[in-house]
């Protein structure tokens, strides 16, 4: 398989300047990167260049088998990005991992399989993002998809990924189940139904027992086409605009510099993180930074890099009565989708039992954790708090300045109380309370400062970043409802930095989904 990843693109492929040149090229070849690569070069008449700056799977067994995943965390395979410390949360640093190899964030992530609520996209349509309205973008969940249930009106079926339930539930999922009930939600089968609320099994892009990946199911099976190269440990510094229209990229490789140029189109698919980067060191971005940091302005976006949003997460740890024998798929099996105020239009709380001890270093240090100590991964999915990235330096291999504001907004700190009380809610339910043991972290029901303290010293990031090139109309939109980057010809955006507001559920699924509107966009198909 590896044969086809290479080291330099075709000599074949020159322009009259002797610049390697390709209709497309894609930058980044994560989640977004491999679907686009895939759908492009399924044109047998189009050449496509996808360079990635981390390295081949090589078949990884920790990235492949799903009960492994966390194993990539703090792996060679893992950027090991860093928040800046933030005074709501005690000014620990929070260490955000992103994946570093051809995958993307696809090949390391939970494998948790959720579309989210469809008031999130009709959020994004009422916004100004025509074309991007629940209905319109459903027929693309449902082309990516292998169901495991076969095709119906929401799901697909012989798509890329394959998604799966779990047909046995481990004893914490299944008590879990019995828990939620009695306490009133309703259970769902699917949790992808367009407005989840209860508990319900949880739908894992796992099939027969393996990671199911943007990289497994679009990229693998066409990685030989000789219409399509594919770079690793290249990285891509700059890209080439001349008058408004991005001609092409210069990348470096082996400690070399290579430029190559764009025909038609290139795509950034660098991540929320690098994606932004990528186009600041390019000269699109805000003026007075970029004056401020000796980058030439191309087009003036104040956007880049603002918007920055995500997921906070907290995990709450019981010690189970019994060893944590046979864990299964990914850890998990279920999930509840819960409203931290009846009133909301839609649920703001997601929460996950791990089969496993999962606790912040700070956290860590003050409990005693048992070996057959298991936690529910307690998180906020509607949130209101935002933030930024920045660059320090125009040296491309600078670090980042990363700050999401992880619970600033009140509101969200408000309803992360509310999700921690549900939590231990319901392990007051006879089912899940008769196979705890004892509370491990916290040790006890805590209330009010106890509560807020313990929030503040245990809670990170859900490893859900988004939204620094997000897409709209107003002054801090980056992409238009075509994901074309405004002031730029002949670029484009796709990944997840173009939510212009987080989706209610993870984002591997939503990001899958953009970049297959962004292909067909680019095919003339949409
Ligand atoms: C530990 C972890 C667990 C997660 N769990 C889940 C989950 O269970 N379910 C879920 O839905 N989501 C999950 N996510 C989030 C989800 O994986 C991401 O939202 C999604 O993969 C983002 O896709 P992307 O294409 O935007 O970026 P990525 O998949 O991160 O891809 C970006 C790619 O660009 C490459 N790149 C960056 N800079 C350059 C450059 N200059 N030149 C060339 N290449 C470059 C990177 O190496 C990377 O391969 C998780 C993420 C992590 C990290």
């Amino acid at each position: 398989m590896t044969n086809k990843i290479e080291n330099s693109v075709s000599t074949n492929l020159k322009n009259d300047t002797n610049t390697f040149i390709y209709d497309y090229i894609i930058v980044g070849g994560g989640s977004a990167g491999c679907v686009l690569a895939r759908r492009l070069s399924d044109c047998e008449n189009i050449t496509v260049l996808l360079i990635e700056a981390g390295a081949d799977d090589n078949g990884l067994d920790r990235i492949q088998r799903p009960l492994r995943w966390l194993e990539n965390i703090g792996s060679p395979q893992d950027y090991l990005y860093r928040y800046q410390p933030n005074p709501i949360l005690n000014n620990r640093e929070i260490y955000a991992p992103r994946g570093k190899v051809l995958g993307g964030s696809g090949s390391i992530n939970a494998m948790v399989w959720a579309r989210g609520n469809q008031n999130d996209y009709d959020s994004w349509a009422e916004a100004g993002n025509t074309g991007w309205d629940y209905e319109s973008i459903l027929p693309l969940f449902r082309k990516i998809e292998d169901w495991d249930n076969g095709e119906n009106s929401i799901h697909g079926k012989d798509g890329p990924i394959r998604v799966e339930r779990p047909e046995k539930l481990h004893v914490i999922d299944a008590a879990a189940v019995k828990a939620g009930i009695s306490y009133g939600m309703p259970y769902m089968e699917d949790s992808n139904i367009p407005a989840p609320e209860g508990v319900g099994l949880m739908s894992m892009n796992i099939g027969h027992g393996r990671r199911s990946s943007p990289f497994e199911g679009y990229l693998k099976p066409i990685i030989d086409k000789p219409n399509l190269n594919i770079l690793t440990d290249a990285k891509v510094l700059k890209l080439n605009i001349d008058n408004g229209v991005c001609t092409g990229l210069i990348y470096r490789k082996d400690d070399k510099e290579v430029t190559v140029a764009a025909k038609t189109e290139v795509v950034l698919s660098a991540g929320t993180f690098e994606t932004p980067r990528i186009l600041m060191l390019s000269g699109v971005g805000d003026a007075v930074e970029l004056k401020n940091l000796g980058i030439d302005l191309k087009v003036n976006l104040p956007g880049v890099g603002k918007n920055l949003q995500d997921h906070p997460l907290i995990s709450l740890t019981f010690q189970l009565n019994q060893p944590l024998a046979d864990l299964t798929y990914n850890l998990g099996g279920i999930n509840y989708y819960w409203k931290s105020s009846p009133d909301l239009i839609k649920p703001d709380l997601m929460l996950i039992p791990i089969q496993y001890p999962i606790l912040t270093q700070e956290l860590a240090a003050k409990y005693e954790v048992p070996d057959n100590a298991f936690s529910v991964f307690v998180t906020l999915i509607d949130i209101k708090s935002k933030g930024y990235m920045k660059l320090t330096s125009s040296l491309p291999d600078a670090p980042l300045e990363i700050e999401p504001n992880l619970l600033k907004d009140p509101a969200d700190f408000q309803a992360m109380v509310k999700a921690v009380e549900l939590c231990m809610d319901l392990t007051q339910e006879p089912d899940l309370n008769k196979i705890i043991k004892s509370w491990v972290a916290p040790d006890r029901r805590l209330k009010e400062g106890h509560l807020a303290e313990f929030i503040r010293n245990g809670c990170s990031t859900y490893f859900h970043p988004v939204g620094t090139c997000a897409m709209g109309k107003g002054p801090d939109a980056v992409v238009n409802n075509r994901l074309k980057v405004i002031g730029v010809q002949k670029l484009s955006i796709a990944d997840a930095s173009v939510m212009p507001q987080i989706t209610t559920s993870n984002t591997n699924a939503p990001t899958i989904m953009i970049a297959e509107f962004a292909a067909e966009v680019l095919l003339g198909t949409r």
